[in-house]
């Protein structure tokens, strides 16, 4: 009975709890060994079809910094730690799921920033998070589970961080402090990987074999999971001696058919271009491009994109360091550096042959996520003569990462902070021109000046496209705040918005024998300044709520997610 007292008041009162920490949760010793390894069934009208479990994160955290409980207690449930490992429950429904829609929608995202007595500083660091829905026949079975990874493990072992992140090193064993050799072993380690985390918790993919990936940057942090029960399956094995690398992009081109990725060189600054075949573990260079920019490291490639034929690399001024990848103390741009004047490049690369059919100086940019990419026949002769390729870019501006830190997310109330961005979109010529342009596709003033986190229907991959969805802005605010549609070609948006929430990617998933390119639904799971959280169906075309689905707890915000269709 303690333990389902317990569990209830855990799940159903977040905004209760968020002025508690979850470290105060998890020291309760009401919760004892034999009662985290019980299933709880619950009697809550949300959990009819499902159990609950409970299980305790960390167990033994010392109290928290008084800093960071003034920052958690004022703080969106957006940037808060979820307040258990896993949860299972049917969730209700407002409205109606359309019938066609039967498939798991996952989502991945950093969902734990504390461990120990450690805060961590950035968003990109939490550890990994998934959460489900279910779509069953109008019904929604969810759940969410942190990510098994051996970061998060020896964390919760060790009560410490243990891997390299984003922004964190771990501090050095004391006997280490004297040994005038760790700092070689330190290179060592971080250049054979072995400091690098695996804490995937960027991206999910399902591969067109039907398995379920995690994945951040890191090549060590790409983990199976069973989409079903999130269950960690283990470390995805690269069958091709390539992840000596270390690093790839965290945004593979994944089809029905094959993957395609980048694996940055920090060595001989450059990118190898990959393909993997479905149903394969073993990835086949295509080709090389060596890096165009006299500094030392290539560009940071969070993603890419692909055209029908061609594969496109950017390279951004915001370059790799190794100096920064060495520093244990966070520099102002984390692991990278900015170098506008050493250029800005794009190059692109056939995917028959691997050889570079162009590599143009564009202005400088940032940017996270390509949105598409296309070919072009300005002549009407069948062959290509330019790229069109369209991004979430922030005005060449490196302020977004720092906008990006937890103690930044935490703090800032209603002030009307976040960078800029927009939708850039590159024109790649294919005649051996030096210069590509970058210009803005839609006045960004109508998506409130914030664009990031995009999806299109992945039907058009690689082909030439009208809509996009994505995160905007409802001005003023620190983070993006509302949904967005972008219609590339009539240059109109669409807003969604409801007070004080924070929404995760809107997700596209088109509907069996659409003919429409907006003919699907857009999902999105929800943050809300109450504490509470909810997942959102918004019709692919109005952009009107079709159905919602409250969480019986809050959840933080999230990063990118998949659709597994039920076979
Ligand atoms: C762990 C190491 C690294 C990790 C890099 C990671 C985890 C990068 C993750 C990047 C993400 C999640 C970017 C998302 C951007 C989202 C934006 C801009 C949203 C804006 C608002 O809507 C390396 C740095 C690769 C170094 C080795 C160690
Ligand atoms: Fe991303």
């Amino acid at each position: 009975m303690a333990s389902l007292i317990t569990a209830k008041a855990i799940m159903s009162h977040h905004h209760v709890l968020s002025s508690t920490r979850i470290t105060t949760l998890c020291s309760d010793k009401a919760i004892d060994n034999q009662q985290r390894k019980t299933k709880l069934q619950i009697s809550h009208r949300f959990f009819s079809r499902r159990t609950i479990s409970a299980a305790v994160i960390n167990s033994a955290s010392p109290v928290p910094k008084k800093e960071t409980v003034e920052d958690e207690r004022r703080c969106h449930v957006a940037w808060t730690s979820v307040q258990q490992e896993k949860w299972e429950g049917e969730l209700t429904v407002q409205g109606k799921i359309p019938t066609w829609l039967n498939g798991t929608y996952l989502r991945n995202g950093p969902g734990l920033w504390n461990i120990g007595d450690h805060d961590f500083r950035h968003l990109f660091d939490g550890y990994s998070t998934l959460v489900k829905l279910e779509f069953d026949d109008g019904r929604i079975f969810s759940g969410h589970r942190l990510l098994e990874s051996n970061a998060y493990k020896a964390a919760k072992k060790h009560k410490k961080l243990c891997y390299r992140e984003f922004s964190e090193t771990p501090k050095p064993s004391r006997s280490n402090f004297k040994n005038p050799f760790s700092g070689v072993g330190e290179i060592v380690k971080l250049f054979s990987g072995e400091s690098l985390t695996d804490n995937a918790n960027t991206g999910v993919i399902r591969l067109g074999d039907g398995r379920v990936m995690c994945l951040t940057e890191t090549q060590k942090g790409s983990i199976l999971v069973d989409h079903d029960t999130l269950d960690t399956i283990g470390k995805f094995k690269y069958d091709d001696g390539l992840c000596d690398h270390m690093i790839h992009s965290a945004h593979p081109i994944v089809t029905e058919t094959e993957m395609w990725t980048l694996i940055p060189d920090l060595v001989k600054p450059g990118y190898r271009v990959v393909r993997m075949e479905a149903g394969s573990n073993k990835r086949e260079v295509v080709g090389r491009v060596k890096c165009r920019s006299g500094s030392w490291g290539p560009g940071w490639v969070h993603s890419f994109a692909v055209t029908e034929n061609y594969v496109l690399i950017p390279e951004m001024p915001l370059r790799y360091s190794v100096r920064n990848l060495l520093r244990a103390e966070p520099t102002p741009l984390y692991k990278f550096e900015w170098c506008p004047n050493d250029g800005a490049f794009v190059h692109v690369m056939s995917k028959l042959t691997g050889e570079i059919v162009a590599s143009v100086e564009v202005p400088a940019y940032v940017t996270f996520h390509f949105i598409n990419a296309y070919e072009e026949d300005e002549n009407g002769d069948g062959k290509a003569t330019v790229i069109i390729a369209d991004c979430c870019e922030h005005n060449a501006d490196t302020r977004i990462l720092d906008m990006l830190r937890l103690h930044t997310l935490r703090s800032s109330h209603g002030d009307d902070v976040l960078p800029d961005a927009r939708i850039g979109r590159f024109r790649i010529p294919l005649d051996g021109s030096k210069y590509g342009k970058l210009e803005t596709a839609v006045e960004a003033e109508k998506h409130g000046r914030a664009m990031d986190m995009c999806s299109i229907n992945p039907l058009y991959l690689g082909l030439k496209y009208r809509y996009v969805y994505a995160c905007g802005a409802k001005r003023p605010c620190n983070f993006p705040n509302a949904l967005t549609k972008v219609d590339i070609v009539e240059k109109e948006v669409k807003i969604w918005h409801e007070h004080g929430i924070i929404p995760s990617e809107p997700f596209f998933v088109p509907r069996p024998g659409a003919t429409h390119e907006d003919d699907g639904v857009v999902i999105s799971i929800v943050s809300e300044e109450n504490g509470g959280s909810y997942a959102i169906l918004l019709d692919g075309s109005s952009f009107e709520e079709i159905a919602r689905a409250k969480f019986p707890y809050g959840l933080p915000y999230g990063l990118h997610g998949c659709w597994i269709p039920k076979h």
